[in-house]
């Protein structure tokens, strides 16, 4: 028998007043795996990590971690960090009486030392929060989030803000946390953060997911592309209709393999040279860009 999902989300709605923020939203995230929840701006990302966080109640459906309510603060909460979008420090208190007051409320055991050290802030212990530079915070939220090691945490677009040291700094202890069984919720708009680290994806568009699947389940929605030119002097090209100007191609293809093989046994046999030769399998951007447009099969949703 397969372990229980760590969060099982199945949101009918969720309204601020009259405005349909979240609508027919269901998902599951297994154990020690990285979920993405991406999507454009409003998209209901935040919305659906309050449920998640028990900060907010669905107004219809209902929400599961570890089995239990969110809301559930004694059984729940001290089992998940959460890394809000807009940081929740205490301006006047100083980086490591946050730490320690953010370990004492998760109820979980850490070295304040230990987590400073992994976010590089140790020299900063004794510095008011409110002096801390944009990205220190990012830090110092970070470092709030993963004390005690939880098994769960939530990042809410964690590296907006940081510079490049400071996001492989970021990923490097995200990844130990997942090697030791950690599951990570993720929401960010770096789209190559998702694509390199996360199992799995749910791309949200006005309140409900557009896609949901691995990142090639995604990006086979589209169809990669070849492009190249060939000489004047060059036969016919059998396999692909006329090209786009003079001797340019640009091929649009859903069997990238196939394909470049056929065009390059082609241009051998015939010895022609391709030049400007080119080739790019769909990436998550792409996807991402044809929200809306009538080029993805929407609403795929693939386990
Ligand atoms: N407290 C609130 N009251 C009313 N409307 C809200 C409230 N919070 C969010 N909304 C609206 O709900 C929608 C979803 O917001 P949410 O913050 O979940 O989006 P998001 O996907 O996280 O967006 P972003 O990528 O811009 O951070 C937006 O249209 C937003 O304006």
């Amino acid at each position: 028998m397969s372990a229980s999902p760590v969060i099982e989300v199945d949101q009918r709605n969720l309204r601020y007043g009259e405005f349909h923020a979240v609508k027919d939203l269901s998902f599951q995230v297994e154990r020690g795996e990285l979920y993405a929840l991406l999507g454009t701006n409003g998209a209901g990302k935040t919305s659906t990590l309050e449920v998640i966080e028990g900060h907010r109640d669905p107004s219809s459906g209902r929400a599961r971690v570890f089995g239990k309510s969110p809301t559930n603060r004694r059984e729940v909460r001290s089992r998940m960090g959460i890394m809000l979008q807009e940081s929740g420090i205490a301006q006047d208190l100083t980086v490591a009486e946050t730490v320690r007051l953010i370990g004492h409320i998760s109820g979980r055991q850490d070295s304040v030392e230990r987590v400073l050290n992994l976010v590089d802030l140790a020299h900063k212990g004794g510095t008011r929060s409110s002096q801390l530079s944009g990205g220190e915070k990012r830090r110092l939220d970070f470092a709030a989030a993963v004390y005690g090691r939880p098994e769960l945490i939530i990042l809410d677009e964690p590296t907006t803000g940081l510079d490049i040291q400071s996001r492989d700094a970021l990923w490097e202890t995200v990844q130990q946390l997942r090697e030791d069984g950690a599951t990570v919720v993720l929401t960010t708009h770096y789209l190559e953060e998702a694509q390199q680290r996360a199992d799995r994806i749910g791309l949200m568009h006005q309140g409900t997911f557009h896609l949901q699947g691995t990142v090639s389940d995604l990006t086979r929605t589209l169809p990669a592309s070849i492009q190249f030119s060939l000489p004047p002097d060059a036969p016919a090209l059998p396999m692909w209709p006329a090209p786009l100007a003079g001797r340019s191609y640009s091929i649009e293809t859903f069997a990238l393999q196939r394909d470049l093989k056929n065009l390059l046994e082609w241009a051998d046999d015939h010895a022609v040279e391709l030049s400007d030769l080119s080739a790019a399998p769909t990436r998550l951007d792409d996807v991402f860009r044809a929200i809306g447009a009538e080029s993805v099969p929407s609403p795929l949703l693939v386990r």
